[in-house]
């Protein structure tokens, strides 16, 4: 271990830890020392040196490919740190902005609030994120994200190799060699050509599974209650029932994900259904089978074999009379572990791709809001079952809706928030012909019911149309409207609709060129020689409002729009949006017009400090509704004991207690303090509305702005006084 990576650690405990590593392949960061009470109330502190505190700190709790972390070292500081105790876990999670687990670690509550907020992401490297407590990670504002296809082929292949390996014996017969043996006669198996077999759970995996067993000569049917038939048919599997399932199938091969409704979905009674002889491979999540049931099963003649390899329990006892019993072969959670799953980039320009069309087109639309009616349409020349567009469909829905809410959106709630907010989206794979080289050709956004910003930016049938493809790993846009351009997605871009006529190119850049604005490229589409064409101008630098000005005022011009570099200008809708709500926030708790947890508020002690005497004894949770607008949190308990935190969600246990004195104090932290200060600063020294800083339109009158500036000096000062009090 190096110097500047080793790690003191001190430890206070009613019951000795186990030693603690900290260690790491880059160190985690500088000298922190915590304290925190566990619910046991042991009192654990932390110190570690040295790190990069500008890098965020990833704790890769189980193994990944070397690529996966050497990629994640170039950005973060990142502690490999393996086979930790769940005690281990949440003591140094305290100190991490992310973890990646698989499927061997659990993080539940306990690891988010051992967090104590500053755990932002959990990473899944793979599918299942059943070892993830969702609704905890949600409370906490804490992301998690999967790679939804990154091992489907693994387990398919892992499926099929237990499937044919269970039909011939193979692992039993090994063994017995091995011993010394020579049964020829014990081992005869059976032949899977010919035979039923039922796919429980027409996913990526079921799906990729059917195919190999339709090569292996096999009839394949499938259960799937949320599967398209067309999908099924499409590769010559019949939908059925799940009893249709049960009472035909010679194999049965699982492939649905653990949920409440599939828990245990195999137990005595769904066997009872099965055919007599029937043989079971599980690649899914041992949680599907009521594992004491298949035992008896297996003993009563009904599963004549299973291939299992996942458990209820990871890893199952040593004298699991499952594991254990001759007619069943086991493997240790492979499905996923082959080199190949472990690496994959070929979506990632896709995925960025997607989320620029979806900010670029949602720019498009006048006002910047009412987008209901979202079309996606992906061309390629894979088979529709060969690319699964959730990915790419939720970074769309990011697009569309971040910019324009303060909503941060992922693969795991795109879905949800794009409902929440009444965004419909739907989705069509045109099949193009030619090689499957690329996993997509084009991806179109097209926005329905919207007046535009940019007429040229309306298809024939009046939606907002933005296409894209990636050339050489760069997205680009490549049409607008109806119009082809091709500019990178990569700055801010301005497009701009004139007379094709000669001379224009030359205009525009020389006026850009006297702003001292560098254009990084330039792009004309028309739809005939000297009609209309479409010019779109990539900017490195932000153009003045008077350069700006001066495109529009050039004779031929008929209409431009500026679309500032996408993140910037992010930031800046976002800096308005969470000044309005700190000013909503605060005047609300001011005049307790607002209940932002499940409890009355009580009396306000000052205009941002609400003190709270009663608290039920229950959970409640805080929202500011931005992590740039921390709260603060002290609960009182019985007895003066009290608890401060700090987050933009906060969660509690409160207590009752007899002991009275029990309460809780709300106020708003100082990055909201600072934030407004220097939103206001820079809104009153240029005098200017805050977006038109930054050369964004604003969607607001400056009338709306002006009022906004106003009531955020008022909340300012009160804030400011009230935190010299508190
Ligand atoms: N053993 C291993 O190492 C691996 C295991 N897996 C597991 O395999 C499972 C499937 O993965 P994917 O195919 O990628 O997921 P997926 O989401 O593509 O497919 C799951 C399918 O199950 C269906 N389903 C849901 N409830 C069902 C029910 N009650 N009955 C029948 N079908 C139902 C869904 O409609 C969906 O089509 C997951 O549990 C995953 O964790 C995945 C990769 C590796
Ligand atoms: O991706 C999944 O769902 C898996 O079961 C694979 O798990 P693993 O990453 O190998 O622990």
């Amino acid at each position: 271990m190096s110097a500047a990576a080793s790690s003191a650690i001190s430890i206070a405990t009613t019951k000795p830890l186990k030693n603690l590593s900290l260690s790491s392949r880059s160190p985690l960061p500088s000298a922190t020392s915590i304290s925190f009470p566990t619910p046991r109330r042991r009192l654990i502190l932390v110190a570690c040196t040295a790190g990069d505190e500008s890098k965020p700190t990833i704790l890769v709790a189980e193994k990944l490919g070397e690529a996966g972390v050497k990629l994640l070292e170039d950005f973060a500081n990142v502690d490999c740190s393996y086979n930790l105790t769940p005690e281990e876990l949440n003591t140094k999670i305290s100190l991490c902005d992310a973890l990646i687990v698989r499927s061997g670690t659990k993080v539940g509550r306990e690891v988010f609030e051992s967090s104590r907020g500053r755990l932002k992401v959990v990473g899944r490297a793979g599918v299942g994120i059943d070892n993830v407590d969702l609704s905890a990670a949600t409370e906490f504002g804490c992301l998690v994200v999967n790679a939804p296809t990154a091992n489907t082929i693994a387990a398919a292949e892992h499926g099929i190799a237990l499937l044919a390996g269970m039909a011939r014996n193979v692992a039993q017969a090994d063994a017995s060699v091995k011993a010394g043996e020579w049964k020829r006669n014990k081992y005869v198996g059976v032949s899977l050509v010919g035979k039923t077999l039922a796919v429980m759970g027409f996913g990526k995996v079921g799906t990729e599974v059917a195919r190999r067993a339709k090569g292996l000569g096999m009839r394949v049917i499938a259960h799937d209650p949320y599967a398209p038939a067309d999908r099924a048919h499409a590769i010559g599997v019949d939908l059925v029932s799940f009893d249709e399932a049960l009472a035909t199938a010679d194999f049965i091969s699982l492939h649905m994900p653990l949920t409440p409704a599939t828990s245990k979905i195999l137990n005595d009674e769904t066997f009872a259904k099965m055919k007599k002889g029937v043989r079971i491979v599980n690649v899914a999540r041992g949680g599907v089978i009521d594992e004491d049931a298949l035992v008896r099963a297996l003993d009563a003649g009904i599963v004549a074999q299973a291939a299992l390899d996942v458990f209820t329990k990871e890893p199952p006892a040593k004298d699991s009379p499952l594991v254990q019993h001759e007619r069943v072969t086991v493997t240790p959670h492979l499905g996923a572990s082959t080199m190949e799953a472990q690496v994959l980039t070929e979506l990632k320009p896709y995925v960025i791709l997607a989320e620029k069309l979806g900010r670029l087109a949602v720019q498009l639309v006048a006002g910047g809001s009412g987008v209901k009616n979202v079309k996606v349409s992906y061309t390629s020349a894979r088979a529709t079952d060969d690319l699964d567009t959730r990915l790419l469909r939720a970074m769309i829905t990011k697009g569309l809706i971040e910019p324009i809410s303060d909503v941060y959106v992922n693969l795991v709630n795109a879905d949800f928030t794009a409902k929440q907010r009444g965004l419909r989206l739907s989705e069509e794979r045109v099949l193009l012909d030619g090689s499957p080289e690329n996993p997509l050709e084009t991806i179109t956004v097209q926005l329905g019911n919207v007046e535009s910003k940019f007429a040229s930016s309306l298809s024939e049938s009046g939606e907002v149309r933005v296409e894209g493809k990636v050339k050489d790993g760069v997205p680009h846009l490549t049409k607008v409207g109806s119009f082809e351009v091709d500019v990178t997605l990569e700055g801010s871009i301005i497009l701009c609709r004139q007379v094709d006529q000669p001379g224009m190119i030359g205009t525009v850049g020389s006026i850009l060129g006297e702003s001292n604005v560098n254009v990084n490229f330039m792009s004309v589409g028309r739809i005939a020689p000297r009609k209309q064409a479409i010019m779109a101008i990539g900017v490195d630098d932000q153009p003045s409002k008077e350069t700006l000005k001066k495109i529009g005022e050039i004779p031929a011009v008929e209409e431009f729009v500026f679309l500032k570099a996408i993140m910037l200008s992010l930031a800046f809708y976002y800096t308005v949006l969470v000044m309005l709500r700190t000013v909503l926030l605060v005047v609300s708790l001011r005049f307790q017009l607002y209940d932002p947890g499940a409890i009355k508020l009580g009396r306000i002690t000052n205009p941002c400090r609400v003190h709270v005497p009663q608290l039920a004894g229950s959970r409640s949770t805080f929202a500011s509704g931005s992590p740039l607008l921390p709260l603060n949190l002290r609960v009182i308990r019985g007895g003066g004991r009290s608890e401060n935190r700090r987050g933009a969600s906060v969660s509690i246990r409160s207590e009752q207690s007899s002991e009275g004195g029990s309460g809780l104090d709300i106020w708003l932290g100082r990055g909201a303090m600072i934030g407004f200060a220097v939103a206001i600063t820079v809104e009153i020294a240029t005098g200017k509305g805050l977006l038109e800083n930054f050369g964004v339109a604003s969607p607001l009158p400056t009338v709306a702005l002006a009022v906004t500036a106003l009531v955020g000096v008022l909340t300012a000062v009160f804030i400011f006084q009230s935190s010299s009090k508190n």
